[in-house]
């Protein structure tokens, strides 16, 4: 069993009878849908999903997971989730699979949030990974421009054949490599405040639990908010 394989599988064990459920994207996100589907089948697990991508849905429909609209649910339970980067302070940057709107709805939404890392995506401070930001196609590449005057480095996100990469919501992905983040809330702040920007990668104060794959095994840590 490989760590995204094991975490995936143990964040499932915290799925109950009952729950409404978000359903996260990535490849370890993965997993947990795959967890999940077994015991909807094979246990009567009785739960609905809700989903944060199109891939993810096509996942769970296939699986037999009963799933419903966002707008049809009062709030969700819990929701499981991947992460591309989690600092020491338990922030984090998602979207390294491009759906980062759709996952902080449903994060925002949720009573509770576990994130399923391998042990490698746990740094210090958050930065390393290049921090994806949605952005309308309109005026887009003024967004770009600012932010390479920013010293940001931004990136236009492609898809696997080199095209543009197109959102679930039809809007682009831009990528910023600024490295280090040092002021995260303020990062964010100033990048809620931008005309253009539907949404970005920083997840802050959001996670309760994060389930580690490690070579011993998976670890849950609890996040004191
Ligand atoms: O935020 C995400 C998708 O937008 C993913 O959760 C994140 O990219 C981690 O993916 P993976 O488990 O494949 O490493």
């Amino acid at each position: 069993m490989n760590l995204k394989e094991m975490v995936g599988y143990k964040a499932a064990e915290f799925v109950k009878d009952g729950m409404t459920v978000g359903l996260g994207t990535g490849s370890t996100a993965y997993y947990m849908v795959e967890a999940i589907g077994k015991r909807v089948k094979e246990d009567g697990l009785q739960i609905v999903g809700v989903t944060t991508s199109f891939k993810t849905a096509d996942h769970a429909r296939a699986l037999g997971i009963p799933l419903k609209d966002i707008d049809e649910v009062e709030k969700i339970d819990l929701t499981i989730d991947g992460a591309d980067e989690i600092s020491s302070q338990y922030q984090g940057i998602k979207g390294g699979g491009a759906a980062h709107l759709f996952e902080k709805i449903v994060a925002n939404l949720s009573d509770k949030n576990i994130w399923i890392v391998d042990e490698s995506k746990l740094v210090d401070e958050l930065g390393a990974f290049p921090l994806p930001i949605e952005v309308v196609h309109f005026g887009s590449g003024q967004l770009f421009k600012l932010f390479e005057k920013k010293g940001y480095k931004p990136t236009w996100r492609n898809d696997k054949e080199g095209k543009q990469l197109v959102t679930d919501s039809g809007n682009l992905i831009i990528d910023l490599n600024m490295g280090l983040i040092e002021e995260p809330l303020k990062l964010a702040k100033w990048l809620d405040s931008l005309t253009g920007v539907v949404e970005h990668g920083l997840f802050l104060n959001c996670v309760n639990t994060v389930i580690v794959g490690t070579s011993e095994g998976p670890v849950v840590e609890e996040v004191n908010r």
